[in-house]
């Protein structure tokens, strides 16, 4: 499926995919925010301050395009961020928040390439990421972050936010979910191997592999 285009599936796949991630472990206590683009053009988000292991589909909010809120519990206070991603990328239907452990820690580390926070070590995750900007560091829900977030979604469907976590968005929820997940993995990989000699793939075998959906 790309487009959410009937409510009650993408409250109910919404829920499903939060508590997938969250009893995996990839992210933890009331951190992290899904939301998905239905057909009307608007957003059906997480709560703030609610759980991913225990939000129900009845507890989701709405906002508009430019983060309004328009019905249900108060959005999460990153929906400045996710409305920012659907206005830059009109394909995208689903964007992910998550503070995964090992992209959490790559997002702490000094010396970080802002253009590009992780090597290309496998082609899944050249498949699935391709590259992925950095954000400096603003405290949650500080929309000031919004004009760069927007600017930089423009071009990439994945972001890492300094000191804090991914966001992806995807043409699914699927899709979002299956890209934070192997950017986490990807995360992992690299944590694992600092100290040891590593070969990426090349930039040529990266863009052969360029992911092409939002
Ligand atoms: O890190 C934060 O505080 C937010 O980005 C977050 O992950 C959870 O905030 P809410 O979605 O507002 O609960
Ligand atoms: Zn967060």
């Amino acid at each position: 499926m790309s487009a959410h285009t009937d409510e009650k599936a993408a409250r109910a796949l919404l829920v499903r995919t939060a508590r997938s991630l969250f009893t995996r472990s990839l992210t933890h206590g009331s951190t992290g925010n899904l939301s998905v683009r239905l057909a009307d053009g608007t957003l059906l988000l997480t709560p703030t301050g609610s759980s991913l292991g225990t939000v129900e589909e009845t507890d989701l909010s709405r906002t508009d395009l430019t983060g309004r809120h328009l019905d249900g519990p108060r959005p999460t206070k990153e929906a400045f961020l996710h409305a920012a991603f659907y206005r830059a990328r009109p394909t995208a239907h689903a964007v992910v928040h998550l503070h995964s452990t090992h992209a959490a820690a790559v997002s702490c580390l000094a010396d970080l390439n802002p253009a590009d926070a992780l090597p290309p070590l496998t082609a899944y995750y050249a498949m699935r990421v391709g590259t992925l900007p950095l954000l400096p560091y603003h405290a949650p829900g500080d929309s000031s972050l919004e004009p760069l977030a927007e600017r930089t979604a423009r071009d990439h469907h994945a972001v890492l936010l300094a000191n804090h976590g991914p966001v992806v968005a995807g043409a699914s929820l699927e899709q979002a979910a299956d890209a934070i997940e192997e950017l986490e993995e990807t995360a992992k990989l690299h944590l694992l191997l600092r100290g040891h000699a590593t070969r990426p793939l090349t930039p040529e075998q990266a863009a052969a592999l360029a992911p092409t959906f939002s």
